[in-house]
C-alpha cells in the first residue's frame, strides 16, 4: 500500500518535528546551564603545607633511591625475592627511626614481610583510618631502561626505577611524611593504620590478606581506606580542559579462566580433521572478536563524566552532561580507544596459550589463558554464562582459576568523611577538579572490604599517559617534584583526617 500526503500534513509533520527539536535543544543547553559548579574552595584552610630544610629535600629523595636499589621482585606466584624482601624490613627501620622508635607507634611484621604500623590517636571516639601500599614490584630487566631499573639513578630531575611509580614512592612517601611529622611533634588525634604489602603484585594473598585477618581478631572497623590508583590525569581523558583527579570508588572484577581442549595424539602425516590446536584457536577468536556488551552508564563511569562534563570542550561537554540523551554516540566512541574499552565494558584478553611438543606429533592436549576484566554491572556468574554461550564447543573445557566479582561501590555522597577529606586535601594541593570513578586494574584494598565500606584508590601524583605507559612498562620514574607534592599530600591527609566533621565546600573560584 503506497503512502500519501498532501501538502497540509507535510507542514504539520514539519512543524512538529522542529518544535520537537527546539524543546530538545532547550532541555540540553538548560541541563549544561545547571552542571553542578566543579571549581570549589574549602570551607576553612586544610592543613598547612610542610616547609623543608634543604637537607631535609636531599633526604626524602635518598630515601625512595635507596628503597628503588633492592629489588623486591615478586617474578610469580610461588617465586619472590625473600633476600630483598628481609633487606626491604632493615632498610624502612633505618630510613625512619622516629617512626620506628615513636611511642605511638605499635609495629609488627604480617606474613613473614609485610608491616603494620598502628598510630595512637588521642581520641578514641573516632574510628581509625588505614594508608595501604605494597612493597614488592613487578620484573624487569635493563634491557631498554636509560638507567639501570634497580640503581636507584637519577636523570633530569627524574628519579628512575622499577617501583618509582608502582609503588615504592607511595610507601617511602607515607613512611617519609610521619617521619617528617613526628620531628615536628605532631600528635594525631585520630588513630590511623598504616599496611605495607609484600605481595600485591601476586594477588595480596600472604600480605594484604593477612593484615586484613590480623585487624579482624581485634575486631577494627575503618572510617575509610586509601590504596594505590591512577591519581591526576593530565592529557589522558580525551576532550578533557585540564587535569583531573580520580579517586577509585571501586574496581573492576577479575576472571583467570583457563581453556583445555584434549584430542587423540597421532602423527602428523594423518592430521584429523580437527585438532586440539585448532578447536582451540577457534574458540579464542569467537571471545576477541565477539567483545562483551557495552555497558557504559550502568556502573559509577556515568558519574563520573556528568560530574566533569564542564571540564570538556564543547560538544562534549554538552554531551557529557546529557548522556540519558547521547549515551549511545559516548559509549562507541569510549570502545574505540583500550583505556575507554576498559571503562565501559568486561575487556578480554587472551594472554597464555600453550600447545605441541613436536612438529610431527599432533598434540593430545592444548591449552589458553583468557583475562577478564569485569564492568560493575557484572556478576562473575554472568560473564561466565556469556562466554559458554560465546564458545559454544562442549569440547573446550572451562576452568576459572581465579575469579572475583567487581568491587563494592564505595558512598561518594556530600557527607562521607573519607571521600570528602580525600578531596579535600586533592582540592588544595592540585587545584583540580576530582571525581569519582571505576579503577580498572585490581589493589590490594580489595581485601578490606569487611573493614569498611569507604574504600577509595587514588595515588598523589599528575600523571600523563606517555607516564602511565611506564607503569609494569620501561622506564619507570618520577619527577623529583612529583615525588616532594605527594610527600606533602600524605602529611596533609594525616592532619585533615584528624578533623571529626565532614569538609564543606562552597561554591567560588579557586
Ligand atoms: C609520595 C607519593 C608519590 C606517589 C606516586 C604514585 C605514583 C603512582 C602512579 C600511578 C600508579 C598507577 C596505579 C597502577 C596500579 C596497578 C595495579 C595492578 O597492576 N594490579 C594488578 C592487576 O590489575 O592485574
Ligand atoms: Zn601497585
Ligand atoms: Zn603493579
Amino acid at each position: 500500500m503506497a503512502i500519501s500526503m498532501g501538502k497540509g500534513s507535510v507542514g504539520v509533520l514539519t512543524g512538529v518535528f522542529i518544535a520537537s527539536l527546539a524543546v530538545v535543544v532547550a532541555v540540553l543547553l538548560l541541563r549544561t546551564y545547571n552542571l553542578p559548579e566543579l571549581k570549589v574552595a574549602w570551607k576553612g584552610k586544610g592543613a598547612p603545607r610542610i616547609e623543608l630544610e634543604e637537607d631535609e629535600r636531599e633526604q626524602l629523595y635518598e630515601a625512595l633511591k635507596g628503597a628503588l636499589r633492592i629489588p623486591t621482585v615478586s617474578f610469580s606466584p610461588s617465586e619472590q625475592n625473600t633476600t630483598a624482601l628481609e633487606e626491604f624490613k632493615e632498610y624502612i627501620k633505618s630510613a625512619f627511626p622516629r617512626v620506628f622508635n615513636s611511642s605511638l607507634v605499635e609495629y609488627e611484621l604480617v606474613g613473614g614481610y609485610s608491616h603494620l604500623f598502628n598510630v595512637q590517636g588521642s581520641d578514641n571516639s573516632l574510628l581509625p583510618y588505614m594508608l595501604l601500599a605494597h612493597l614488592d614490584v613487578v620484573p624487569a630487566t635493563p634491557e631498554g631502561w636509560d638507567l639501570p631499573p634497580f640503581s636507584g639513578e637519577e636523570k633530569d630531575g627524574y628519579i628512575y626505577g622499577r617501583g618509582s611509580l608502582d609503588d615504592k614512592s607511595r610507601v617511602i612517601g607515607i613512611l617519609q611524611a610521619l617521619e617528617f611529622l613526628f620531628k615536628k611533634g605532631y600528635k594525631p588525634r585520630r588513630s590511623f593504620y598504616i599496611g605495607l604489602g609484600h605481595d600485591e603484585e601476586i594477588s595480596g594473598r600472604h600480605g594484604a590478606k593477612e593484615i586484613v585477618k590480623t585487624l579482624e581478631t581485634r575486631n577494627v572497623k575503618l572510617e575509610y581506606l586509601l590504596d594505590e590508583g591512577f591519581g591526576v590525569l593530565d592529557g589522558v581523558i580525551y576532550g578533557t580542559k585540564r587535569p583531573i583527579a580520580l579517586i577509585g570508588v571501586t574496581e573492576k572484577g577479575a576472571i583467570t579462566l583457563n581453556l583445555t581442549v584434549n584430542s587423540p595424539p597421532g602423527h602428523s602425516s594423518m592430521p584429523p580433521r580437527e585438532s586440539s590446536i585448532g578447536i582451540l584457536s577457534a574458540a579464542l577468536s569467537r571471545l576477541e572478536q565477539n567483545r562483551l556488551p557495552n555497558l557504559f552508564g550502568t556502573g559509577p563511569e556515568g558519574s563520573t563524566f556528568e560530574q566533569l562534563a564542564n571540564e570538556f570542550y564543547w560538544p562534549l561537554n554538552i554531551m557529557m552532561a546529557n548522556l540519558w540523551f547521547f549515551n549511545p554516540i559516548i559509549s562507541r566512541l569510549m570502545a574505540l580507544t583500550p583505556s575507554g574499552n576498559a571503562i565501559v565494558r568486561t575487556t578480554t584478553a587472551l594472554t597464555i596459550v600453550n600447545g605441541g611438543i613436536k612438529a610431527n606429533v599432533i598434540p593430545a592436549t592444548a591449552t589458553a589463558t583468557v583475562n577478564f576484566r569485569l564492568h560493575p554491572a557484572q556478576t562473575v556468574e554472568e560473564v561466565l554464562n556469556m562466554v559458554s554461550e560465546i564458545i559454544m564447543d562442549e569440547r573446550v573445557i572451562l576452568s576459572a582459576i581465579k575469579a572475583f566479582d567487581p568491587l563494592p561501590i564505595s558512598p561518594y555522597d556530600e557527607e562521607n568523611f573519607g571521600y570528602q577529606t580525600l578531596k579535600r586535601t586533592i582540592t588544595d594541593l592540585f587545584s583540580v577538579p576530582v571525581a569519582p570513578a571505576v579503577c580498572t586494574v585490581n589493589t590490594d584494598s580489595r581485601h578490606f572490604v569487611n573493614l569498611t565500606e569507604s574504600v577509595y584508590r587514588f595515588s598523589p601524583v599528575v600523571m600523563t599517559a606517555e607516564d602511565l605507559g611506564r607503569v609494569h612498562g620501561l622506564n619507570e620514574r618520577i619527577s623529583r617534584e612529583g615525588f616532594e607534592t605527594g610527600i606533602q599530600f600524605y602529611w596533609q591527609l594525616i592532619q585533615n583526617s584528624d578533623s571529626d566533621t565532614v569538609p564543606v565546600h562552597r561554591h567560588s573560584e579557586l
